[in-house]
């Protein structure tokens, strides 16, 4: 569906430039099953959680979401490969994690306070204290301090479960399945508030994983999912839609179809054929100036460059770079291993080949794997004069996009097909004509 190819190895191409926080290489883990039979749950598994993220691990039951959540946390030793934390080798429990559990894992004979409490052993009792105050606050049950387990709903029993693991500060926050012994309305309430305290920067928390089982849940949530199966990762979208989520926009839909077609064992990414429907794949919003410069860039060091590298001597930060970068690859004039911008044979030709050469270069990959470029040139060749008007494109674009997003998604569009001499912009009144 989408044309970009991902790096095999290190499944977080919208994070390069951010700081690892946890990294699984390799890890498999082997459990004894009945009679002794050996079952491999996860083989040879290697992903990196990155910082500012949330990434939802999504499977089938049994596929070894929660196992592999545990290991990332130190609850489990993987019997192969290896966790890092923070570029550290994890032994034990591993530090700076909190969990939250889909049955709240209270202590029934302790209080809301004291359960919240027990995250903080060996610290102080009055900062302690102040801390738990805190935590129970931000999870919206003051009042409740007192109140024990069984006097509380489901929600609230929730609530408290995310101020004990939030109390600590922890870098990284594992949840499995938080929401789903909760009814509909508790649990979409309580992942709506998750969010914006997220968004608001309300707690510590560098980042996210949560299991769950439902693809929904999983596209409100997430920055990425990954889709666990046969012991590994069987695929991984990127969700590159603003917060809140709206679950009636087509773009939505689409992601949620592409994570259904990756559980069920259909190829998602890596179609190189169908660059997909532009309202779900989004155009990285580069000028085609930017892309050359890049590219410039890139072929004067050896056709290879790290990115990092690149950013320092830019004096950008890598972030800066990432749409530029993400226009590149989509196109086909680079790819990425892991933070290193390789230059392809048609980059390279692209770069080096000369006005006229490159701009037919430029239009073939653009027509071939820039899915709105491709959607507007259909939609004007099978116009009656080969002219359309942008409100036309803007308002199917407003069906997946901001109004703000489908006016530079569509000036994205336009900026790659005049360079690449496929279409013409008439400002004046606003019609894309089709180059003749
Ligand atoms: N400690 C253990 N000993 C033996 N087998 C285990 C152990 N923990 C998990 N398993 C088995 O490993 C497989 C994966 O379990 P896991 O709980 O990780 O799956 P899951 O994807 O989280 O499933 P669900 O969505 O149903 O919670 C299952 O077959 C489970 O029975």
């Amino acid at each position: 569906m989408t044309a970009v190819t991902l790096p095999t190895t290190a499944y977080g191409p919208l994070n390069r430039g951010r700081a690892p926080l946890i990294s699984m290489n390799e890890v498999s883990q082997t459990f004894r099953g009945g009679q002794g039979v050996p079952l491999t749950v996860l083989d040879g598994v290697s992903f990196t959680l990155y910082d500012g993220e949330i990434v939802a691990l999504l499977g089938r039951s049994g596929c070894g979401k929660s196992t592999l959540l545990r290991v990332m946390a130190g609850l489990i030793e993987p019997t192969g490969g290896s966790v890092e934390y923070r570029g550290e080798p994890v032994r034990g429990a591993t530090p700076g994690v909190a969990m939250v559990f889909q049955s709240f894992a209270l202590l029934p004979w302790l209080t809301v306070m004291g359960n919240v409490e027990l995250g903080l052993e060996g610290v102080a009792d009055q900062e302690r204290r102040r801390r738990a105050l805190d935590a129970i606050d931000v999870v919206g049950l003051d009042g409740f301090e007192t109140a024990y387990p069984k006097e509380l709903s489901g929600g609230m029993r929730q609530r408290a479960g995310f101020a004990r693991a939030l109390v600590r500060e922890p870098d990284v926050l594992l949840m499995d399945e938080p929401f789903s012994a909760l009814d509909v309305l508790t649990a979409e309430n309580l992942r709506t508030e998750l969010l914006e305290l997220w968004s608001a920067g309300s707690f510590a928390t560098r980042a996210m994983a949560i299991v769950t089982h439902n693809i929904e849940e999983a596209v409100l949530l997430a920055d990425r999912i990954l889709v666990l199966g046969d012991g590994g990762i069987k695929g991984e979208l990127q969700v590159r839609r603003p917060r809140p989520r709206d679950r009636h926009a087509p773009a939505f839909h689409g992601l949620m179809d592409a994570a259904y077609r990756i559980l069920t064992g259909d190829k998602v990414t890596g179609d190189e054929d169908d660059p997909g429907s532009p309202l779900v794949n989004a155009l990285p919003m580069a000028p085609v100036g930017a892309i050359a410069g890049l590219a410039d860039w890139v072929e004067a060091r050896g056709r290879a460059a790290d990115l990092s590298d690149l950013a320092l001597e830019l004096g950008f930060e890598a972030d800066d770079l990432l749409p530029i970068v993400d226009a590149a690859v989509l196109l086909g004039l680079a790819r990425l291993v892991d933070s290193t911008i390789v230059l392809t044979r048609q980059g390279v030709n692209w770069t080096r080949g000369g006005i006229q050469p490159g701009k037919a270069i430029f239009a073939r990959l653009a027509t071939e794997n820039a899915p709105l470029v491709r959607t507007i040139l259909r939609a004007l060749g099978g116009s009656r004069d080969g002219r359309l008007s942008d409100d036309f494109f803007l308002a199917v674009l407003r069906r997946g996009f901001t109004e703000e997003e489908a006016r530079r998604q569509l000036d994205t569009a336009i900026d790659w097909g005049r360079y690449g001499e496929l279409l013409e912009y008439d400002a004046k009144n606003g019609d894309l004509v089709l180059a003749s």
